[in-house]
């Protein structure tokens, strides 16, 4: 699955690329709230993604890179998101915070970063719809993938199977054209792709490209 992320987009044509995103292979928008605290950089907030979701036609998956994410589960839940992740790294019970994303009835997703180890997601697999994976360090679109999440993707994806878990691996950072396919082969399910998609001439080409890969 390809989730393009929003934040890559041309903010003053979004309605724009969210239709380019209705119209093409995609499976999600990808979108990523940034609060300045957790991450060196704002990005945008609640009215935006509200916006998005009343043109959006496919699922709204909201990547949370904010500090005290639990306080702004239910603002979320009203602003459209389908699918909710935050940071096993901002998440002081991140166990509640799971059962508190699901009982408001969005999809739980936990994000990790380079430096956390797969073990730190050990105890809530079973609980996790999805693990947003960060392949590059998060705050910004354009970065360079970090090679070692490719050991870190198969050493989830055996943790998914030994546990018979059916958490979807996501992969948010770097991805292009490139190294698609090789990240699919570690085990990744969802592939979020910012400049990769939006920095091309057809941005809709492109994310039908990395679908092609996909399957
Ligand atoms: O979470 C993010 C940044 O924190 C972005 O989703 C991620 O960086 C994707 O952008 P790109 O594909 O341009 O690397």
């Amino acid at each position: 699955m390809i989730a393009p992320s929003v934040l890559s987009a041309d903010f003053l044509n979004l309605g724009r690329d969210v239709e380019m995103i209705n119209e093409s292979e995609a499976a999600l928008f990808h979108v990523d709230v940034m609060d300045g605290r957790f991450v060196p950089n704002i990005s945008f907030g609640l009215p935006v993604i509200k916006a998005i979701k009343k043109l959006a036609k496919k699922a709204l998956d909201v990547h949370l890179m904010i500090v005290e994410p639990e306080k702004y589960f239910e603002d979320f839940k009203n602003a459209g998101a389908d699918i909710l992740s935050v940071h096993v790294e901002a998440s002081v019970h991140l166990h509640r915070s799971l059962q508190s994303i699901k009982a408001l009835g969005m999809k739980a997703g936990v994000a990790i970063n380079p430096h956390t180890p797969v073990s730190a997601l050990s105890e809530v697999i079973m609980d996790t719809d999805l693990v947003c994976m960060m392949s590059v360090n998060p705050g910004f679109g354009g970065q360079s993938f970090i090679p070692n999440t490719l050991n870190k993707i198969r050493e989830l994806k055996k943790m998914i199977t030994e546990k018979g878990a059916s958490t979807l691996i996501e992969i948010d950072g770097g991805v292009t054209l490139e190294n698609a396919a090789t990240i699919i082969e570690a085990g990744a399910d969802v592939l979020v792709a910012g400049n990769t998609v939006f920095s091309a001439a057809d941005p809709k080409k492109m994310i039908s490209d990395l679908h092609r890969l996909s399957k």
